[in-house]
């Protein structure tokens, strides 16, 4: 691998180039950088990765375990530009090096966990890792720039992986002015998925009533607003931290790097916490 310096000076250079261009989606770096065949199905993991959590980590396993074959294919996808939130540290060229970083972390923990049964070297089936970054806020927005990028062979279905906090956001009509209708999400139902991690807290509500939001929408209950009913089969709820487990998420994880605390071994992975404690990328006043 890399060193940290080489990785975030490469980047650097991408970012600024991708910045300056009218480019709405590209891809930097695909690890390995050889040999792995054209994807037949894209996993898109979404993310501002500020920084990349093993939650990330069991979101992106927990499918690629299902499908471990060479011709799937990850894409770790940075939105430079946030629906909601303003940027905040780290700066992108951290960011995209945790990236490259956490997608090693996540192909050792691909191999690791490949069922003992399994006679191929297992490295040869773990499927290859995508680094990209993305310009656009909405999903509808991401899925429609990769589709026309002709990075990958048409046609292609995407699989969005996302937490329950953000279908919701999907769903959410204030995103799509004028008319402020779910009809906008049409064509990304009518060719892609989402996969959906449950994400129970006080915020997002129980495990029960994030099961209630897709019965509603299977229902029809969303229709008045656009909303299909059909859509609830593109639409598969997974299973997320166990009951009794702490809740990981970067903002966790930039407070435990604030503080000097033991639980980032927890809450990152290896090489993103080496990187963590090495080159500081939080280090400033305002970075929570
Ligand atoms: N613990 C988690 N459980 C379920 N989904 C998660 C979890 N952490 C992140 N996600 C999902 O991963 C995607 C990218 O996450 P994001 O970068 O916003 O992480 P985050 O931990 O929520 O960030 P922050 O704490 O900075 O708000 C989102 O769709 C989010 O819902
Ligand atoms: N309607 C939408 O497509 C929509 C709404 C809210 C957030 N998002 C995106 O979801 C991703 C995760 O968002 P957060 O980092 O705010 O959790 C970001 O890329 C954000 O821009 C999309």
């Amino acid at each position: 691998m890399a060193s940290f310096q080489s990785l975030r000076t490469r980047y650097t250079s991408l970012l600024k180039k991708f910045t300056a261009s009218t480019r709405d989606f590209e891809v930097f770096t695909t690890i390995p950088s050889d040999g792995s065949p054209p994807p037949r199905i894209l996993y898109v993991l979404d993310s501002s990765f500020n920084p990349p959590t093993r939650a990330h980590l069991r979101i992106a396993s927990s499918v690629l375990l299902e499908r471990l074959e060479p011709d799937s294919r990850l894409l770790l996808l940075l939105a430079t530009q946030n629906a909601d939130k303003p940027s905040k540290p780290a700066l992108f060229e951290d960011r995209l090096t945790m990236m490259e970083l956490f997608a090693h972390d996540l192909r050792s923990h691909l191999a690791t966990n490949t069922s003992p049964q399994e006679h191929t070297p297992s490295m040869d089936r773990i499927p290859a890792i995508d680094i990209g970054v993305t310009k656009k806020p909405y999903f509808i927005d991401k899925a429609a720039a990769i589709e026309a990028s002709a990075v990958y062979p048409t046609p292609l279905e995407q699989v969005h992986l996302t937490g329950y906090d953000t279908l919701i956001r999907i769903f959410n009509t204030k995103y799509y002015p004028p008319d402020h209708t779910l009809d906008s999400l049409a064509p990304l139902f009518s060719q892609h998925r989402l996969r959906v991690t449950l994400r129970p807290s006080d915020e997002w509500g129980s495990r029960e009533e994030q099961e209630s939001f897709m019965q509603a929408l299977a229902r029809g209950d969303r229709e008045h607003e656009g909303g299909r009913k059909e859509w609830a089969d593109k639409i598969q709820l997974v299973e997320g931290r166990q009951p009794g487990q702490e809740p990981v998420s970067s903002t966790r994880a930039r407070e435990a790097i604030k503080s000097a605390s033991p639980d980032l071994e927890w809450l990152v992975p290896d090489n993103v916490r080496q990187f963590l404690l090495s080159e500081k990328p939080y280090s400033t006043e305002s970075s929570l």
